[in-house]
């Protein structure tokens, strides 16, 4: 269960404060044991000098100090595993996303926002549910001494007192299947808000050249009603139960009251005795209410745990979750990365057989397609616009999911692609390149470690050393979208220059031509091949395009129509033997032909993003 590992996050502290909690929550038997004595001292009914009876008073206030000196340093201390807990949570699901096996994207949400919310909400949910269990304790704790006190007073109005009690536990447990429901929706609605907004906040400036602020505020409030609706629910539900136990408390003290007072008049109840039983009752009445929080707290974090493994791999469960991965409070936590991972099995041949990876029942993607990349070739992946070369590329590297198929290095069966396929083996510059708001240096690292020297070499086989040196900072400049917006054209260098400081055995590059004019595409794979040449660069690569720069320095080129490889060979052979990629070039050829004959600042200028 989540919540007893979460508990071993950091079991010295939770355990340390845990029992300070409950220490907490027990000095009040002795302050109700205090008052006792000081009752029956005021009315006469045990014998004591004033002396006796001013340290009574004495020992109240210090029973009182040292209550309060405890709730301050578990106080102090309690933070400790509860940024714990939730660091352990957060970053195991993190962990998860980003490095276990199989492709990540399709256990994602479909918006950053929902996975936000899961991070922070959920992730809230059970440690509140773990950190209850403390109070819980406590306050049995509590109950246990007290009901022995009581039970050796009089057993009666004891055991008259647990009936209320008992009726409340009963009426929490019968509500759980309802708070369970009623919280999943809850979560899920308040989720969709968050990511609406996250959509939104992003797709302004689309938003705002569609006019549709109107129609988005609208979708925003119906959102939004629903949101309420499950919202009040929610808090309705818990409410309820809130309510019904604080009505056990005022039936109890009514209970004590009434049998109390014939008990008094013969005198086998005491001033004290009746002090000390009002004093508990007040405090008994948290095991209900505790418990009944807890039988809550519990479906809730059940709900959390299901939505947080959600983001998992499907190997991996709610123990994953709250596997101990270390936390570090007072010092930095160790580098990711100190040294380049060590490679054995250079490349010499990647192969792949029978792909086939449907999106949808339409069977948009591609089917059936073989592929063989030797070491220093230069492959590039064809078709037109939705023939399926992206989804080629990425069940290739593992990041989609094969419907069916396999991919081998050097011969070898590559298990899990995903994890095989990394850098320093494979680098990805993707279609949709994405930079962080960081300097560009860290936005071209992003970790890697490597000296100043290599990532110039990158930055110039990526022909982005002009661009470098025109920015305000150079390599230190905030790039992103919180630091300076780069053009389009920049930003797919940029990527292709992360993926180049990788010095990957096999470079794989979607499609650069949507950002990259003619010229500047050809210098790209220029440099690459000399580098190559020089024993600089990488020398294998797999690119999609149907830019000339790409077909005509191509080994071997594999053309796509409709998800499925239609020619396969070198230009000079499929131009005769393929129409499609007659078709293809010959609209190729026509559209290069415009674009040289336009004037290339106007074209630089219209890339911009
Ligand atoms: N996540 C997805 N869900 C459903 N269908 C998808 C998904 N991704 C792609 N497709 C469909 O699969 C087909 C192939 O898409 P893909 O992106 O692989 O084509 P492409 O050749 O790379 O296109 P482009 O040249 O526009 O980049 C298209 O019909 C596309 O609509």
């Amino acid at each position: 269960m989540v919540i007893g590992r979460l508990a071993r996050v950091s079991l010295r502290r939770y355990v340390g404060a845990g029992l300070l909690w409950v220490t907490f929550f027990a000095v009040p038997l002795l302050t109700g044991l205090v008052l006792q004595a000081v009752f029956d001292a005021i009315s006469g009914q045990r014998a004591a000098s004033l002396d006796s009876t001013l340290w009574l008073c004495a020992a109240f206030v210090a029973v009182e100090a040292v209550r309060g000196g405890v709730f301050w340093i578990a106080m102090s201390l309690w933070p400790y595993w509860w940024q714990g807990a939730g660091a352990t949570l957060r970053a195991n699901a993190l962990r998860s996303i980003l490095t276990a096996r199989g492709p990540a994207a399709s256990r994602l949400p479909h918006s950053s926002g929902e996975a936000v919310a899961r991070f922070r909400d959920d992730a809230e949910d059970l440690i509140i549910a773990t950190d209850n269990i403390v109070d819980l304790i406590g306050a049995a704790v509590f109950a246990a001494g007290a009901f022995a006190i009581m039970a050796s007073i009089d057993p009666v109005i004891t055991v008259v007192l647990v009936l209320p009690l008992t009726v409340i536990a009963v009426l929490n447990r019968m509500l759980r299947g309802l708070i369970t429901r009623v919280h999943r929706q809850a979560r899920q609605l308040g989720a969709s808000v968050t990511a609406f907004v996250g959509e939104t906040f992003a797709g302004v400036l689309a938003i705002k050249t569609a006019g549709a602020e109107g129609a988005v505020l609208e979708r925003l409030r119906a959102h939004n009603r629903r949101r309420r609706n499950a919202a009040v629910k929610d808090r309705l539900v818990m409410d309820m139960l809130d309510t019904a136990n604080s009505a056990t408390v005022e039936i109890s003290i009514g209970l004590v009251l009434l049998l109390a007072t014939p008990a008094m008049r013969s005198g086998d109840f005491t001033v004290g005795d009746f002090a000390l039983f009002t004093s508990y009752v007040g405090w008994l009445t948290m095991l209900p209410r505790i418990l009944g929080r807890m039988l809550y707290r519990i479906p809730q974090g059940a709900v959390a745990t299901e939505r947080l493994t959600r983001l998992m791999a499907t190997y991996e469960d709610a123990d994953d979750l709250a596997r101990l991965s270390g936390v570090w409070f007072r010092q930095d936590p160790p580098p990711a990365l100190t040294e380049l991972p060590e490679r054995t099995d250079p490349l010499e041949v990647f192969e792949a057989r029978d792909i086939t990876v449907h999106h949808d029942d339409a069977g948009h993607g591609v089917t059936g397609v073989d592929l063989r990349v030797d070491r220093s070739s230069f492959t590039v992946v064809t078709g037109a616009v939705g023939a399926g070369k992206t989804t080629l590329i990425r069940a290739l590297l593992g990041l989609l999911p094969l419907d069916s198929g396999s991919v081998t290095w050097n011969g070898q069966p590559i298990d899990d692609p995903g994890t095989f396929l990394v850098p320093g083996r494979v680098a990805y510059a993707g279609q949709v390149p994405r930079l962080f708001s960081e300097s560009l240096r860290e936005n071209l690292l992003l970790g890697w470690p490597v000296d100043d020297g290599k990532l110039k070499t990158a930055i110039e086989l990526a022909a982005l050393e002009r661009d470098v040196a025109e920015m305000p900072d150079g390599l230190e400049t905030v790039v992103g979208s919180r630091g300076v917006r780069l053009s389009g054209g920049q930003v797919q260098r940029s990527t292709a220059a992360r993926a180049l400081v990788r010095a990957p055995d096999l470079l794989v590059v979607d499609d650069l031509s949507s950002a990259l004019d003619v010229e500047t595409e050809h210098l790209l794979w220029d440099r690459i091949a000399d580098a190559a040449g020089a024993g600089d660069g990488p020398s294998t690569v797999l690119v999609v395009s149907h830019r000339r720069a790409a077909l005509e320095r191509a080994d071997q080129i594999v053309v796509l129509d409709r998800g499925r490889v239609v020619g396969a060979g070198a230009l000079d052979e499929l131009l005769r033997t393929c129409p499609e990629m007659r078709r293809l070039w010959a609209e190729e050829s026509v559209v290069e032909a415009e674009e040289e004959s336009v004037d290339p600042m106007i074209m630089n200028s219209n890339r911009t993003m």
